[in-house]
């Protein structure tokens, strides 16, 4: 890539450049949200949505609080004429959803529009022509009284058919390729378009000011809507919108700042599908406001399912960084991470009437359908003991005594990175068994007896290698009296540095979890598990797990 003059900045900057709105910090009011997923998404896929899926994604959208939704373009094949009969022949809008179509602004596109939604409730008629400098001397050959003409000619016919209609119709206007458009010319193209829908009519006009194709920085876009909005045709009777496209990465941005610039509505798509780089993601933009305490209107609380029917309709795949709906965007794989929001989960139970504030989560996953198992902590050669920690005791209800846990977080990570693959839950407690719970190799305890007296006399049956011997010691209790008989036994030189135990629930069956550790002379510490119905066989073992690892010399 060389770089050279054959690029520079082609965007238009509003005139006015008084930029109060950006004193805004924070979107405070949910706009009107329009999706426009089954028109723009769906001209945007492969191979466009058939009848069924898109009936589905209609009810998926309804479903989740959209109260208006572009159905598509009538008149540009049999499947979306068919689509719009069928939703309005077999009753499926609700009373308070309002259908849009989009038109060009040529006669015989217009005509068909309209008779598409003959007996619609409720409908809004879309009508767009191309603005931009690009468009008007490479496509369409016009000068600018040519393309106000064209726009006018539409805004007349869409008005006329209107008028003929019984149905609740409403109007909006697109100059296309608008962020490519002079701002006056801009400016002069929407008043000529409301001039005409306002002249006999108080109902509110859609002007929507399209990010076609993005070529600027989201407050420049931003700016030319605020220019825009201060400059309308009786602006308290328009509807302003924005539709901004994500070329340059920008859309949500976009969006986001058009309306502390003073739009009203935005047009946009679940997870962002549209033309080439796609459109704004609304779901991101409505959960960055919930995020923020803002109701935003839009009810996404099980995203899981929404993905579902998204992926199967549009045969598009989510990425697995998508914000809120990708696969990966809740989970930490890296220790500080994990370590973080292990802490803040357990600061969050004592703490439940706290806002969310959970460190690494902006929020809660269980709002928005996710779980915190599988979808929060997960295993790999960056994680650490927190983590690992964590994730045992969430699922398997093992408290690993704090001395513990970094020895095995290290031992788990290095298995990880060694097979160069995450660790599922139930690995990473396969490796915990394997290493620490009751084991009985080299050494096993086939029997043990205990008998009281002034402490407690234990004789022990100890297997080896080497055969079976059976030995008796005496301790202050009964694990101290077996430490002591397989200690002289085998003629080892340790000492018993910690014993903790607790209640371990599985499934009906209650069992006690024993963890034990043994300092040698050299200072070195070895741990051992035990698990079992028994408590006290469950110390026992813990100890032997422990002992065999300290014949092993694994730590
Ligand atoms: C930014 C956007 O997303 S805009 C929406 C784009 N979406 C779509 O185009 C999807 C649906 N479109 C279609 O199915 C078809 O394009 C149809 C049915 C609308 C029209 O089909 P056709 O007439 O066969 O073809 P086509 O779209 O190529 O027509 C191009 C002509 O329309 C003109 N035209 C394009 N847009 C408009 C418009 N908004 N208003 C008036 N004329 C327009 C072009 O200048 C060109 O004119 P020419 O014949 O004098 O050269
Ligand atoms: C028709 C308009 C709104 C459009 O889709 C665009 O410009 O991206």
């Amino acid at each position: 890539m060389k770089h050279s003059s054959k690029y520079t900045r082609q965007f238009f900057p509003a005139p006015e450049g008084e930029f109060q709105w950006l004193r805004k910090t924070y979107i405070d009011h949910p706009p009107v949200w329009c999706s426009v997923d089954l028109r723009d998404g769906n001209q945007a896929l492969v191979t466009p949505m058939n009848l069924k899926d898109k009936l589905t994604f209609f009810q998926m959208l309804v479903q989740a609080g959209f109260r208006e939704i572009e159905i598509g373009f009538p008149a540009a094949s049999e499947t979306e004429y068919a689509f719009c009969r069928t939703l309005i022949e077999e009753h499926l809008i609700p009373e308070d959803v309002t259908i849009q179509v989009l038109t060009q602004s040529r006669e015989h596109i217009i005509a068909r529009t309209f008779e598409a939604i003959q007996g619609a409730p409720h409908a809004i008629v879309h009508l767009y022509n191309s603005t931009s400098v690009a468009q008007r001397t490479q496509v369409f050959h016009k000068d600018k009284p040519e393309i106000i003409a064209l726009a006018v000619e539409g805004a007349m016919l869409c008005r006329e058919y209107r008028d003929k209609c019984s149905s609740d119709i409403r109007l909006e206007y697109s100059p296309e390729s608008f962020t490519g458009t002079e701002m006056d010319f801009a400016l002069e193209i929407c008043n000529a378009v409301l001039d005409v829908w306002q002249q006999d009519c108080n109902q509110p006009v859609i002007i929507n000011l399209p990010d076609t194709v993005s070529c600027a920085m989201p407050h420049v876009y931003a700016n030319q809507v605020a220019y825009l909005s201060r400059h309308l045709h009786n602006r308290e009777r328009v509807i302003l919108s924005v539709h901004p496209h994500n070329d340059r990465g920008c859309a949500v941005a976009e969006s986001e700042l058009a309306l502390l610039a003073g739009a009203d509505r935005v047009e946009g798509t679940l997870f962002g599908n549209g033309e080439r780089t796609g459109n704004a993601d609304i779901v991101t933009i409505a959960l960055n406001m919930y995020a923020q305490g803002v109701d935003p209107g839009l009810d996404f609380h099980d995203l899981p399912e929404m993905t579902r029917i998204y992926e199967h309709a549009t045969g598009m795949h989510i990425n697995e960084r998508q914000p809120y709906s990708g696969s990966l965007v809740f989970a930490a794989f890296s220790g500080s991470h994990q370590d973080a929001i292990a802490k803040g989960m357990k600061w969050r139970e004592s703490h439940p009437d706290s806002t969310w504030n959970v460190p690494y989560l902006p929020i809660d996953p269980l709002d928005i359908g996710r779980t915190y198992d599988g979808d929060v902590i997960r295993i790999n050669s960056q994680s650490g003991k927190g983590g690992i920690g964590y994730l045992l005791e969430h699922y398997y209800g093992i408290k690993l005594p704090d001395g513990m846990r970094e020895g095995f977080g290290y031992h788990v990570k290095s298995i990880s990175d060694r097979a160069h693959k995450e660790l599922l839950p139930e690995e990473v407690y396969r490796i915990f068994q394997d290493t620490y719970v009751n084991l009985s190799s080299p050494i096993a305890l086939p029997a043990i007896h205990y008998a009281q007296k002034d402490g407690i006399d234990a004789i022990v049956t100890i297997q080896s290698g080497t055969g079976i011997e059976t030995v008796a010691a005496s301790g202050n209790g009964r694990l101290d009296a077996v430490s002591n008989a397989v200690r002289n036994a085998l003629n080892l030189d340790y000492t018993l540095k910690s014993y903790t135990e607790h209640a371990l629930e599985v499934s009906s069956k209650s069992k006690a979890v024993s963890y034990v550790s043994l300092q040698d002379r050299k200072g070195q510490l070895f741990w051992g598990v035990g698990i079992h119905t028994d408590i006290i066989v469950s110390s026992t073992n813990a100890l032997l797990s422990a002992v065999n690892r300290m014949i092993l010399k694994t730590v």
